[in-house]
């Protein structure tokens, strides 16, 4: 694992946002396509913001969430709400977006169309994770009903996972299709993170689910 420390958010935003572009930008120039799958949640709006303008040719990048919550898309909650008001504007609205929900009443009963919708896009060209003070990431929440599934090597691609700390039931990627990701970026901001983050290093995946994406990732972090 890498840890970078910046001197304060709005310049962690910004860098975040033009590493990342970069990387889109050189996977592009080797290949046809690139993917990009991001968190939802409070922390990477800003960052969103700067990358949805950066000149890049975006018509060539598939979008998608590492995770997404059963809400509707008109709740508060909703990361795909949250994508397309910070992130799928600008520039990016060319982006193909991916979406991780279906007007079904369970996640279960969307799981294999939004897969197959996904599969095609795979490995993940860039990675961003959030991470939770309980050191959850993307859904694989500590306690959720079926975590030791989604975090095995032949997990598929896509489960529903239900957690009590997770609110609504949940839909996310699994940890074999996250950690096949070509570039893997954490981005966690404030103290509490960090020392999650550095509690996690002790910790088994099933304690602290994101200890199975850290061998490969670069943490970027400001107070
Ligand atoms: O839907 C979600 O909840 C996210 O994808 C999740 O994995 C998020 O990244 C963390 O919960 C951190 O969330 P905050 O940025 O709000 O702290």
């Amino acid at each position: 694992m890498k840890f970078v420390e910046y001197p304060d958010r709005e310049f962690l935003m910004l860098s975040l946002a033009n590493k990342i572009a970069g990387e889109l930008a050189d996977f592009l120039r080797r290949e046809d396509r690139a993917s990009l799958c991001v968190p939802g949640g409070t922390t990477p709006g800003p960052m969103f913001d700067t990358l949805s303008g950066v000149d890049i040719d975006w018509s060539k990048i598939a979008v998608f969430l590492n995770d997404e919550r059963w809400v509707p898309e008109t709740s508060p909650r909703s990361n795909t709400r949250l994508l397309r008001e910070r992130l799928l504007t600008g520039r990016a609205a060319a982006a193909q977006f991916l979406p991780l929900r279906a007007d079904t009443d369970t996640p279960e009963e969307a799981l294999e169309g939004l897969a197959a919708a996904i599969e095609p896009h795979l490995p993940i060209s860039v990675l961003l994770l959030g991470m939770g003070d309980d050191m959850h990431t993307a859904s694989l929440f500590p306690g959720a009903d079926r975590l030791e599934e989604a975090l095995a090597d032949t997990a598929p691609l896509l489960m529903a996972l239900r957690a009590e700390a997770a609110g609504e039931p949940r839909i996310t990627l699994t940890a074999p299709a996250l950690k096949g990701a070509l570039a893997i970026h954490v981005l966690i901001t404030g103290a509490a993170k960090r020392e999650a983050l550095e509690r996690a290093q002790g910790l088994t995946p099933l304690e602290a689910p994101i200890k199975a994406l850290l061998a490969n990732a670069t943490v970027h972090w400001a107070e």
